[in-house]
């Protein structure tokens, strides 16, 4: 690699080159190229092995085969994006044209920030080249009644967690990758953990130095791709995220005038188009009886956090600020850095329904009492600015908590709230300012129908 020279614009291919998994060391490799270039080696390693069914029992491997390439061609789009180039070639295997439609909407819309901020469009660019004729059928392997539930250190999972855990249902805490800060969550559970390796081929750090292109990529499809493989290999029948309905929701791109041209989600993949279509997929093509859904599809960010501030269990583990998650580079000292979106974000929308102490205690800080933190509060509101490329809340649930703080003997005198009351209030519609309607539950989802009822009553409750 230290010889090959990296030449963006010159590239023509990218490939799929092969994608294998070692049922006795639990190891998968996903590997790519540019052109002629050198490999590029993606490794993911599941623990638990051996996993004896995974090569005898014959559906089971053959949906473990499906899975494992299902994320062969999901988790490419790291790869992919340092040159896009206009052709694709997979050698080793076909696809068919629902795979090729599933991975052609992941890639320009999970790539939408990406594309966006480096001035590039990728509609109509991006082709997965595919054999006529539909796929076979998902086989069956027969999958036991458990579910993975994917952890990620901030409070969203922590509330699917224990909402499954009120509803008595079987459950692991699952996560990729080496965070101590999510392990420290899983283990706060008290329930089963599964922590799955991911190691990105070292090479694209180097490609990154020789001017690849860089940007957010759809990690919640890579990471859901990951445990639809690692429940097939488990023998379970449910992947759980906690995505909430607010990510399907982008950030509304100004023109000079005001007027919309486009909207960036930075957070698509954990948008419900993502999870509808994945999921479908799944259990179309790779394994029927596996069921992958978002438990929080029908809440808001604000109903989340609602719910979030019902138990102090992990206040002192928890954290949502993404700054915690570098592969490279410096962490937050104190879980949060109070100067994100992300933070600007949780605080406010934690407010409105947590006793003030116990927040500035869990940040360490009053950021709403903070006139630097102007600028990042201003974007959330969606007041001369879009709202932040994170994941964050939509416009009017910020606005909704600030609205709601302000009535609030607590808070109405902080630097933040005052000045929200003062300039920025007068300016809104006052009756989309209410936080009642932003907490009731949508029926827009996938989770299990005997489930969904149940959780219903456990949300509103
Ligand atoms: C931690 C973080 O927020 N990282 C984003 C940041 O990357 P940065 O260069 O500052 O640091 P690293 O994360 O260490 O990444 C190094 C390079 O590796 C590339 N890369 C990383 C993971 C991966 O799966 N594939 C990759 O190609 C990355 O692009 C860097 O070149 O800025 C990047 C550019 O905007 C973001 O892509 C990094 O985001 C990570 C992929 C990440 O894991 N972010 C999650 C914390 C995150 O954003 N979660 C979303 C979920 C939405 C979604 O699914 O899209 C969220 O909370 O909104
Ligand atoms: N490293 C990871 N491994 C597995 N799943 C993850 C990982 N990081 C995030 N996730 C999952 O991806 C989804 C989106 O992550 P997100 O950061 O929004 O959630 P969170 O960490 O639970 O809460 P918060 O929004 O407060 O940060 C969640 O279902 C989360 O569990």
């Amino acid at each position: 690699m230290s010889e090959y020279k990296f030449q963006r614009d010159a590239i023509e291919t990218f490939r799929f080159v092969r994608c294998g998994f070692d049922p006795a060391t639990g190891v998968a490799q996903l590997v790519y190229a540019f052109d002629d270039g050198p490999e590029l080696v993606e490794t993911v390693i599941l623990p638990g092995a051996p996993f004896p069914d995974a090569g005898a029992d014959p559906a089971r491997a053959a949906a473990a085969e499906r899975a494992l390439r299902l994320l062969h061609l999901i988790a490419g789009v790291s790869y992919y994006k340092a040159a896009v180039p206009r052709r694709i070639r997979i050698d080793g295997y076909s696809i068919d044209v629902d795979t090729a439609r599933l991975l052609e909407s992941i890639y320009v819309n999970g790539l939408g920030e990406f594309a966006y901020r480096n001035g590039l469009d990728l509609h109509g660019r991006i082709r997965f080249p595919h054999e006529p004729g539909d796929a076979m059928p998902a086989p069956a392997p027969g999958l036991r009644e458990h579910a993975l539930v994917a952890i990620g250190g901030g409070k969203d999972s922590l509330v699917s967690i224990e909402a499954l855990r009120s509803m008595g249902v079987a459950q692991t805490v699952s996560w990729i990758g080496g965070s101590q800060l999510i392990r420290a969550c899983a283990e706060r559970t008290g329930l089963p953990t599964l922590n799955i390796g991911r190691a990105l081929a070292p090479e694209l750090f180097e490609l990154n130095r020789q001017g690849a292109w860089n940007g957010h990529i759809p990690v919640t499809a890579v990471n859901s791709a990951i445990l639809v493989l690692a429940a097939i290999l488990n023998g379970v029948d449910q992947v759980v995220f906690s995505n909430e309905r607010s990510a399907s929701y982008g950030s509304l791109i100004l023109a000079d005038d005001g007027s919309v041209t486009s909207e960036v989600n930075h957070q698509w993949s954990k948008g419900w188009a993502f999870e509808k279509a994945f999921g479908e997929h799944v259990e179309r093509h790779v394994a029927a009886g596996l069921h992958y859904y978002s438990l929080l599809r029908p809440l808001s960010e604000l109903a989340v956090a609602r719910q979030f501030a019902k138990s102090d269990r992990y206040d002192g583990h928890f954290s949502s600020c993404n700054r915690n998650f570098h592969i490279l580079g410096e962490r937050p000292a104190n879980r949060w850095c109070g100067v994100c979106p992300k933070c600007h974000f949780v605080f406010l929308a934690l407010a409105p329904f947590m006793p003030k102490p116990r927040l500035v205690g869990i940040f360490g800080r009053n950021l709403l009492d903070d006139p630097d933190q102007m600028d990042g509060y201003d974007a959330l509101l969606e007041f001369r600015d879009h709202k932040p490329f994170e994941c964050v809340g939509e416009g009017r649930e910020s606005r909704a908590a600030m609205a709601a703080l302000a009535t609030r003997a607590e808070w109405r005198g902080d630097a933040l709230v005052e000045r929200f009351a003062r300039e920025i209030e007068p300016q809104l519609d006052r009756a989309g300012l209410a936080l009642a309607p932003l907490l009731v539950p949508d029926d827009e989802h996938r989770i299990p129908r005997a489930l969904a009822e149940r959780l219903d009553a456990y949300f509103r409750a």
